[in-house]
């Protein structure tokens, strides 16, 4: 008998999981012999009951919620460590960068329809210190800012109210001085952003790691140069227009291990979209860890305009 834990944050996307959960119950019905539906009632919870469903045999763990509630539920499966349990998400949030990394449809309805002919997906996780993530986590002037967005700008303005925030954040940006050590070597960089990709989506863009695949057992390392503010702001038609970012802004790298030392000041970090480990990082691949279940998107879809909130 096959049996399948469904995870639903009824806080996340503007409480919108009350639309969807039955349906995606019914769906997955059809998909599993036994399927147990559970709503979060804080953090912790999506990590708790993936861990143990994980442990005690469950065939597939499905969530929906956005990247918090994504992240949360693939530490429980990291931390059960059997790699072999079917994963599934319907996204809610408001970037849903492993969505769009997939091509899947980034609507719930949409993504639950495309449930009925999903296919299997290994995707690679990494872990930051005795976490795990699955799209980022970058430290600098960026993350600091974005922290500050309101659920009030994410709903108005969707992806958009991040660029704002941290177009508005690079005018008086500070640099950081930090260690790095990767399968290279030992290097020092003083630095606006570092940002650690396992994906070709960060917050909705497409242009800092563009040949990052997800089953590719590399984190890409974006190391932000230090531009002057006009420098930085001519970067940005070409930046929307979608092109690479240059490495006149940029120094992109890949490794499998990776350890980042913050050596003056104080920084945060910032993973899938919520507060992130401590300095200093211990980051590894786990290559393929992931066998997600990816809703096909139907085929008339138009191309999704990147930057706009998808309605509710
Ligand atoms: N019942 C609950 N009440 C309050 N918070 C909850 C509840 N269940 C889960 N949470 C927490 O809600 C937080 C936000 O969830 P999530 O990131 O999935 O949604 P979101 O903020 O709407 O999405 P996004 O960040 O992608 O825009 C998570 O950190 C999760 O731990």
């Amino acid at each position: 008998m096959s049996r399948c834990l469904l995870i639903v944050n009824p806080t996340a996307g503007r409480e919108r999981a009350k639309y969807f959960k039955e349906p995606l119950k019914n769906q997955l019905d059809t998909m599993y012999d036994d399927v147990e539906m559970r709503i979060t009632t804080g953090p912790g919870d999506a990590t708790d009951w993936a861990r143990e469903a994980s442990l005690t045999g469950f065939d597939a763990v499905f969530c929906m919620g956005g990247d918090g509630t994504l992240n949360e539920t693939v530490n429980g499966l990291a931390l059960a460590g059997r790699s072999s349990i079917t994963f599934g998400f319907i996204p809610l949030g408001t970037v849903n960068d492993l969505g769009r990394a997939l091509s899947m449809p980034l609507h719930p309805e949409a993504a639950i329809a495309g449930l009925k002919n999903a296919h299997i997906q290994r995707v690679d996780i990494a872990r930051a210190n005795d976490r795990y993530f699955v799209n980022t986590i970058a430290a600098g002037f960026m993350p600091e800012a974005v922290s500050h967005v309101s659920i009030e700008q994410k709903t108005r303005l969707g992806p958009l109210a991040y660029f704002l925030t941290g177009l508005k954040a690079l005018q008086n940006h500070e640099t950081y001085l930090f260690k790095i050590e990767n399968d290279n070597g030992v290097y020092i960089h003083r630095s606006p952003l570092i940002v650690i990709m396992l994906t070709n989506s960060v917050g909705s863009f497409r242009n800092l790691a563009p040949a990052a695949q997800v089953d590719d057992g590399k984190l890409w390392v974006g190391v932000f140069k230090d531009c002057s503010y006009l420098d930085m702001i001519k970067a940005i038609p070409e930046f929307l227009a979608g092109s690479p970012l240059s490495s006149e802004y940029m120094n992109l790298s890949t490794t499998t291990h990776l350890k980042i030392t913050l050596i003056d000041g104080t920084l945060t970090t910032n993973m899938d979209g919520d507060k992130g480990p401590d300095f200093p990082l211990d980051l590894e691949i786990l290559p393929s860890f992931l066998n997600v279940c990816v809703p096909s998107a139907p085929p008339s879809s138009l191309p999704l305009v990147h930057l706009l909130p998808h309605k509710g």
